[in-house]
């Protein structure tokens, strides 16, 4: 089988968005003084969605959503030209020489992003070769279903949050993530709200279900470290991005600190990039995503070393591409899943542009053995709503 084109276009989406609340949710750009709409800069309204075609007629699809525009052009003009000609079932080969020629830019963001996106669909493609799920490929069903964590509960009214978690308790989920919306720049007031969500949403799901904070890296060291005593009597499963991504150190500090777990690297990239944090036992959970991380090929490793160093992998997004890898290995033992709803953040957009993902019943979802490659497809649903760049 050899590769004969990549076609990579870009998902724009212009249908209705639901506009952004005020402190729904803590980021990375809190801590400017003119940050305006600070989320603005982490919203997924566009996707590149990759279809590598081969001589055979396959098609394999991959996809990337970070900095669509951009991880498009890295496709087109950098990595299509290092695959055409070439066998998928040689992936290994393909994903070193993609690291290996972008390696002075490419090593972590948005080209590990594109190279990832190709990745994934030559595992689609063979899967479809073989007839075989991605995962059968990986190491196969190491569990009967896979658990899942409902992840919304943006920050917003405590009775608004309150009700949304008491619709996922109905929906039969047992683990939630909420996200915190103050940080260092709103004082012992913003503390206070952060607390108080966290206390709301805990009174509506009581002490058994698995409650998960996001801090999606708005927070600081010295916030964190003060923060981490208060939120314990509320027994989180782990606190989640409380410094920025390269700040190994400061998340190796505040893993040590309390009995908080600390979970991360839903922006590390790379098996290079989780060793540092493995060895500096800077996360206790690992948190990649496989359309950001260097694909299904470099997640594989990633799971390989989780396993060795007794670090779980629940990887960021509940989408196609990283259930496979959940579902191929003991090292992850559950999945985040986004709920489907109105375009916001975009963590759903991935529902308007592909169809195969599973519904999660009772908070477990599963995989279907007879679908080849991922079991996804494009989506002919939404398309007069997105303007797609060629
Ligand atoms: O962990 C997550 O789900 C991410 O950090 C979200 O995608 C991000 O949008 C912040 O909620
Ligand atoms: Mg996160």
């Amino acid at each position: 089988m050899k590769i004969t084109n990549v076609r990579a276009r870009v998902f724009e989406w212009k249908g209705h968005t639901v506009p952004p609340q005020p402190h729904f949710c803590s980021n990375a750009m809190d801590l400017l003084w003119d940050k305006g709409d600070s989320m603005g800069t982490f919203r997924f309204h566009g996707w590149t969605v990759v279809e590598v075609e081969t001589d055979d007629g396959l098609v394999g699809i991959g996809n990337v959503a970070l900095a669509p525009r951009i991880a498009k052009a890295i496709i087109d003009q950098y990595l299509t030209p290092l695959v055409l000609g070439h066998d998928p079932f040689d992936y290994e080969y393909l994903w070193q020489r993609m690291y290996r020629s972008t390696h002075a830019w490419g090593r972590k963001g948005v080209a590990m992003a594109a190279i990832s996106a190709i990745d994934i669909a030559l595992w689609d493609l063979m899967g479809k070769a073989t007839g075989r799920p991605v995962f059968k490929l990986l190491g196969g069903r190491t569990k009967e279903k896979i658990p899942c964590y409902a992840s919304k509960l943006y920050r917003t009214d405590l009775g608004e949050m309150q009700a949304e978690a008491q619709r996922y308790l109905d929906q039969g989920f047992t683990s939630m993530k909420m996200r915190f919306g103050y940080g260092p720049k709103d004082g012992p007031e913003g503390m206070r709200k952060n607390l108080d969500s966290v206390a709301a949403v805990r009174e509506v799901i009581g002490p058994d279900v698995d409650l998960m904070l996001e801090c999606y890296m708005g927070w600081n060291l010295e916030y964190a470290k003060r923060m981490l005593p208060k939120l314990e009597k509320f027994e989180p499963r782990w606190l989640e991005e409380p410094v920025l991504a390269d700040d190994i150190d400061g998340y190796a500090e505040l893993n040590r600190l309390t009995s908080i777990p600390i979970s991360g690297g839903e922006h590390e990239f790379t098996s290079h990039g989780f060793r540092q944090l493995l060895d500096k036992r800077a996360v206790s959970v690992i948190q990649y995503d496989t359309n950001r991380v260097g694909g299904i090929t470099a997640a594989h490793k990633i799971n390989a070393l989780a396993e060795v160093y007794g670090v779980p992998v629940i990887p960021h997004a509940g989408q196609m591409h990283n259930y496979h890898l959940t579902m191929s290995t003991l090292a992850s033992p559950m999945s985040e899943y986004f709920p489907v709803h109105e375009v916001e953040v975009g963590n759903e957009l991935f529902y308007y542009i592909f169809e195969g993902d599973p519904t999660p019943e009772n908070g477990f979802i599963d995989l279907d053995e007879h679908k080849p490659g991922l079991g996804l497809s494009l989506s002919q649903r939404y398309l007069d709503q997105f303007n797609i760049i060629e």
